[in-house]
């Protein structure tokens, strides 16, 4: 694979002869990176070279490179270890940074840190994605005097992140470590790529975490791939190598616009698949299914890009599109815990419900959900903070955002669905909905409990039954839109297209909330 090593602008042939050559042949230096023994080790690991990542990504030929002689006269030092510039993907320009693990690996000194300060000051000014590609130690602790504490020092990069995230994408693909302060560069990105095996992120490394805490660990359990996108929930996609990630990181740009005041990309339309909705939700609150397969059969086919597709996966997110037109799906999965919401759920969904507001991206909400979970773990863990977040993320939403119960919709996981209350354009219900406080066992119980208690064993489930037929006739999805809860009840073969007609009349609405600067994020 070629690697791009061109400049800005080529005035090689303007100079004298002895400079130009001598120009030539420091490029060519540069463009090799580190020691051959780093680039064996990392081929041995299955990495790619910065550079070679950087021409995989982007678009053949369109990437023009800043910085490249950082350092230039320091042996060593090859671009200070990480390769900036500007290119295309899918001819949409976009701001980049690769790490150079091959020289000190991929440490930041006073010149990396300044080429990615600048590149994502670029980024924001030109209003276009920023992507990092990261394989890196952290600070370059023998020079941490010229790159950590200053006003242009690595606590900079973190604060122009902060700066531009919601104005522009930032994504992160991460092919190796990133150690220490590294590993708030993926954390600052809206989404972040792990190739299995390599990557990881951590505070502190294994030796340092034994020197500290006594703990024995390694980089893999503690921070590796699988951990953040399983577990710690600071990976979105888990992906088997290099060329995967990157593959990841144009598909996750082609749903997005190039920054928050344009309007997502559309694309040609493309018919659903030919699947029978109503025959996959079965009638049995009891019984679980898989969200996943109603989301793919409603959306264009093959268009469903899961987020997160791993992690507290009781909540199913991702980008898709309806009619060419992009979408950014909630939905409930039973087929995990039951579909109840938890405190990484919860945190799941928020997120995903503020990237699709900052990026004009209109919301689908498919409810099937049974509520909060209960109980003294989750109560101790803080459920309500973390629940409270979710809802909040649904109230400040202002994009066209549609809540649909396809099954249930109980207690507070109502609101935090998009309920009637938090000012979706539309309530749509399917015939078999069910909206309620909670489900009539829990509400039979709740409400009659020392009644049924006082009984004769006989008689308490002929009550019980009674009880439960009472109501759930009052919760009646006709009822419901009798009392206009619910805006309109559609067959499971007519909800695509309603979807359609409505996320068109509400593409124009009006976007203010609130007249104030932020809120305060809920307890
Ligand atoms: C903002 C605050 C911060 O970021 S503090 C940063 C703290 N960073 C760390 O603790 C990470 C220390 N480094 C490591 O754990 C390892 O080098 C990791 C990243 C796992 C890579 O291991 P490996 O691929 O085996 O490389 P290696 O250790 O042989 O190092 C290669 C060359 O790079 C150097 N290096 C490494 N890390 C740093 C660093 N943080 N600062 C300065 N130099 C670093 C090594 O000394 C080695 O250098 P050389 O090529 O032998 O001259």
């Amino acid at each position: 694979m070629e690697a791009p090593v061109s400049m800005p602008e080529d005035r090689a042939a303007e100079l004298p002869e002895d400079a130009a050559a001598e120009l030539a042949r420091l490029r060519k230096r540069i463009a090799a990176g580190g020691a051959e023994k780093y680039h064996e080790a990392n081929r041995g690991r299955g990495k790619l070279f910065a550079r070679e990542r950087v021409a995989l990504l982007v678009d053949a030929g369109s990437f023009v490179e800043d910085g490249m002689l950082a350092n230039a006269q320091a042996d060593g030092l090859p671009a200070d270890g990480v390769v900036t510039g500007r290119a295309t993907i899918d001819g949409r320009p976009v701001r980049l940074m690769a790490n150079d693990s091959t020289v000190k690996a991929g440490s930041w000194g006073a010149r990396t840190v300044e080429k990615i300060i600048r590149v994502i000051e670029r980024a924001y000014a030109e209003r276009v994605p920023m992507i990092y590609l990261v394989d890196s130690a952290g600070a370059r602790i023998t020079d941490q005097v010229q790159l950590f504490p200053g006003r242009r020092g690595a606590g900079r990069i973190f604060h122009e992140q902060v700066r531009a995230s919601g104005s522009i994408p930032q994504i992160c693909a991460l092919f190796g470590p990133s150690a220490a302060g590294g590993a708030y560069i993926p954390a600052f990105c809206d989404v972040v790529v792990m190739v299995e095996g390599n990557a990881s992120m951590y505070l502190g490394s294994d030796r340092m975490v034994e020197m500290v805490t006594g703990e024995k660990t390694t980089l893999e359990a503690m921070g590796g791939a699988a951990v953040h996108c399983k577990e710690s929930g600071v990976g979105h996609f888990l992906v088997k190598d290099e060329p995967a990630a990157l593959q990841v990181v144009r598909g996750y740009l082609s749903y997005l616009p190039s920054n928050w005041r344009q309007q997502p990309p559309s694309a040609e339309p493309v018919a659903a698949p030919d699947v029978d909705l109503a025959k996959l939700v079965p009638a049995s609150e009891r019984q679980a299914f898989d969200m996943r397969r109603y989301v793919k059969g409603l959306l264009d086919a093959g268009s469903f890009f899961e987020i997160q597709a791993l992690w507290a996966r009781e909540v199913t997110i991702g980008f898709g599109r309806l009619n060419g037109e992009v979408v950014g799906v909630v939905a409930n999965n039973s087929m995990f815990k039951g579909g109840v919401l938890f405190i990484d759920s919860a945190d799941k969904a928020a997120r995903f419900i503020e990237l699709c507001d900052a990026f004009n991206v209109p919301l689908l909400f498919l409810s099937d959900v049974p509520g909060f979970m209960v109980g003294t773990a989750v109560e101790k863990a803080g459920i309500i903070r973390h629940g409270a977040k979710m809802i909040s993320a649904v109230a400040r939403a202002t994009v066209p955002k549609m809540c649909v119960v396809v099954r249930k919709a109980y207690g507070a996981g109502l609101y935090a669905m998009a309920g009637p209350g938090f000012d979706p354009d539309a309530t749509i219900a399917l015939p078999t909905a069910k909206i309620a406080v909670m489900g009539a066992d829990a509400a039979v119980n709740a409400v009659y409990a020392k009644k049924i208690a006082a009984l004769p064993e006989a008689e308490r489930a002929d009550f019980v039954t009674a009880k439960r037929a009472e109501y759930e006739a009052d919760i009646d999805v006709l009822r419901l839109a009798g009392e206009l809860v619910v805006d309109t009840v559609v067959e499971p073969a007519e909800l695509r297209g309603e979807l359609i007609a409505r996320y068109a009349a509400a593409a124009g609405k009006g976007r203010d909330f609130a007249d104030r600067r932020h809120g305060v994020t809920p307890v």
